[in-house]
């Protein structure tokens, strides 16, 4: 897929994924990273879907407040198992609690995307959800997996593209699952009236 945004898109996120993506479907991307302490963790009192939301939104904002003139784009995702979320582990103890939970679920995940353009301000914020299932792994799977290192920075202590057939997805969008949507995207841009 081509991109049809024909400018520079400045994306507020460390996430290599991220710049991958949009890299490889056509984007002209310039990275500014947003500070840790714009970003506030998922609450109790919303859902996962609210969360990415709010934090999308959040990383915009910050990243936005340093930008004259241009379209920035934040992104946020999180795993979701029975209405609880899954973001990144904290070690590799917690990675490990995470994939015997995640192990033979079906279980959500949720990105949101924000586009927020200086200087007029116009704001953007939608969000994606893809419907997985997680292979009935063994402890001795996990172990070999914790292992490699991969599971470091990633919502659910996993990464779809990391090992195939580990997870399938049921409905929706492979680019969603490992952080930015694409085809939302896409919408968004020409919602905002940044196609060609
Ligand atoms: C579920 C899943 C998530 N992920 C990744 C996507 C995201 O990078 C990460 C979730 O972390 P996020 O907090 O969304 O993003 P980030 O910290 O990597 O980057 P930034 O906040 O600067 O934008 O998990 C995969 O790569 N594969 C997967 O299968």
């Amino acid at each position: 897929m081509m991109a049809n945004f024909a400018g520079s898109l400045i994306l507020a996120s460390q996430s290599p994924r991220r710049q991958l993506l949009l890299k490889e479907a056509g984007y002209d991307v310039t990275v500014i990273v947003p500070n840790d302490h714009a970003e506030t963790p998922p609450r109790a009192d919303e859902s996962p879907r609210e969360s990415v939301l709010r934090i999308a939104q959040e990383k915009a904002a910050d990243v936005a407040a340093r930008v004259e003139s241009g379209l920035i784009l934040a992104g946020d995702t999180l795993a979701e198992l029975n209405g609880q979320p899954l973001g990144k582990p904290r070690d590799r103890n917690h990675a490990r609690e995470i994939l015997q939970t995640l192990r033979g679920e079906d279980h959500y995940v949720w990105s949101a995307i924000c586009l927020w353009r200086r200087p007029d301000n116009h704001v953007l914020v939608d969000v994606d959800q893809t419907v997985v299932q997680m292979a009935a792994l063994s402890d001795e799977a996990i172990e070999e997996y914790l292992d490699s290192g991969l599971w470091e920075g990633k919502a659910g202590a996993f990464g779809i593209q990391d090992r195939t057939g580990w997870v399938q997805i049921d409905e929706g969008s492979l680019s969603n699952v490992v952080g930015l949507p694409m085809e939302l995207l896409s919408r968004m841009l020409t919602q905002m009236g940044e196609s060609v």
